[in-house]
């Protein structure tokens, strides 16, 4: 009884405006995913700005809109896929990693197999749509809104299930989210890493069902608009565009899975609704929405456009890769081209030199200068394909500052000298 306030004691600071900000943010994000959807798509004419605003609210006073929202089938399908998610973890072969030290000198172990169950997925679907062609792919496009719905009641079963799960006697509960208020708890996550014996809810939901269904939905809108035109050699090359752009980074994430172990979410925030809905719904129905628009308001964009676009991802690429691989590496151990460090009070240590002197997150520029150039393709009939990367600078400007803070009670003066050796959080010589 003594040693449980030790373990896990009270969290007394708020992040995201305490609750009313994570209330906020718990209905703000499945009503954004559909407002997105129901002010952009096929079903609704399009997307012009000024009639998204009205035309939703009108349609919250019929309740056949409501009845809509839900569809047995694209549930059932949703279901099955998550399934196949959890069994491909089980049954397909993977190396076992370690993961950081947690604050009680234990450290998880990690099966890494999402490459594998990615490439199994993608092998059955381009098989499927191989034999029977491109309209047999197009379900997810055609039932989206029903999707949206599974995906949204899946994100708060998840986080219902870990909320009431992080009450059992010994379990780890995250630095920041054990306040006692429902909320805010609910939101954040309670539980540092929920797992059922060696599955790890949080790392699986990360980058599985989420981050793999992105992929395959961008995959269904090509069909769609396979669909419409008459074939893939009518396929728009926009379209081909931001399926290699967002297909390459879901490919290198999962191609790279250990690497997040390390990261703030993992290593720091509890598995609540945030990440739930942040994994299942807001990455798959969010993060495509650049491809479902072009199904519906296709872009030929012509070799020039192509040309200026695929430099602008390239250099995003180049910056996102080089930076994480210098950390990650480094982080192993490794520190193949010599970089400059010093070492902590801690023992860690800390790059100085290369991507990580000179800025403190160097990774999120490459990460934004690519959710750029999966807009542009796009065109610039509406600014709502480009929500994407407002949201994003939004995500990482605030994600830098909590890590930040993160690093100051991590390393505490030592985090001060390398805020001063490395004054730019973001952009070198800008911010
Ligand atoms: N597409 C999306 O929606 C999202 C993408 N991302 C991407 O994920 C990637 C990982 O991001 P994230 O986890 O936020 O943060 P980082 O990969 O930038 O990792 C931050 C951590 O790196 C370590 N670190 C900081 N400075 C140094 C240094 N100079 N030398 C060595 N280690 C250092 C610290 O941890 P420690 O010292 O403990 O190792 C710090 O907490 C990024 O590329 C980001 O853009 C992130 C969020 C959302
Ligand atoms: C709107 C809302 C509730 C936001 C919550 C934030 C989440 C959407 C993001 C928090 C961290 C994320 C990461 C990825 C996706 C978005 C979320 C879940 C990520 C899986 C994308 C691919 C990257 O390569 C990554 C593996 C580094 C990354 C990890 C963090």
């Amino acid at each position: 009884m003594e040693k449980q306030p030790l373990l896990n004691p009270r969290t007394t600071s708020y992040e995201f405006l305490g609750p009313p900000g994570a209330l906020l943010i718990t209905l703000g994000v499945p009503s954004l995913t559909y407002g997105l959807y129901f002010g952009c798509s096929e079903e609704s004419g399009g997307c012009p700005p000024k009639l998204v605003l009205s035309r939703i609210f009108l349609s919250l006073a019929d309740p056949e809109w409501w009845k809509g929202l839900w569809d047995a089938q694209a549930a059932l399908i949703y279901l099955a896929w998550y399934t196949f998610c959890i069994v491909s973890w089980a049954i397909l072969p993977g190396e076992r990693v370690e993961g950081t030290t947690l604050r009680t000198g234990a450290k998880k172990t990690y099966k890494i197999n999402a490459f594998s169950t990615f490439s199994l997925a993608l092998s059955l679907t381009l098989g499927g749509i191989y034999l029977y062609g491109p309209q047999s792919f197009t379900f997810l496009y055609d039932k989206f809104v029903g999707f949206v719905t599974a995906a949204i009641i899946a994100s708060v079963c998840q986080a219902t299930f870990c909320y009431a799960f992080s009450f059992r006697p010994g379990s780890l509960l995250a630095l920041g989210g054990n306040t006692g208020n429902f909320v805010y708890d609910f939101f954040i996550g309670r539980e540092l890493n929920p797992s059922i014996g060696s599955f790890d809810i949080k790392t699986f939901h990360e980058i599985r069902p989420g981050l793999i269904l992105w992929a395959l939905v961008d995959i269904s809108m090509v069909c769609a608009q396979a669909t419409r035109r008459g074939g893939f050699g009518k396929v728009t090359d926009s379209l081909w565009l931001v399926l290699l752009f967002q297909g390459g980074y879901i490919t290198d994430s999962l191609y790279n899975e250990s690497d997040i172990f390390r990261q703030m979410d993992i290593t720091t925030d509890g598995f609540g609704f945030m990440l739930a809905v942040g994994d299942l719904t807001w990455v798959p129905f969010v993060y495509s929405l650049q491809a479902r628009y072009l199904v519906f308001n296709p872009v030929e964009l012509g070799p020039v456009w192509i040309a200026a676009i695929v430099l602008f991802n390239a250099a995003g690429l180049y910056i996102f890769r080089t930076a994480n691989s210098e950390k990650n590496d480094f982080r192993r151990g490794a520190n193949p081209k010599n970089l400059e460090f010093f070492t902590t009070e801690s023992g860690t240590k800390l790059l100085t030199s290369g991507w990580w002197g000179a800025s403190r997150h160097p990774n999120y520029l490459g990460d934004i200068l690519m959710a750029l150039a999966w807009s542009l393709p796009t065109g610039f009939d509406t600014p709502i394909t480009y929500f994407y990367v407002v949201y994003f600078a939004g995500l990482l400007i605030h994600r830098q500052r909590r890590d930040d803070e993160n690093c100051k009670r991590k390393y505490g003066k030592d985090w001060k000298k390398y805020m001063e050796l490395v004054p730019y959080r973001i952009i070198p010589y800008v911010y």
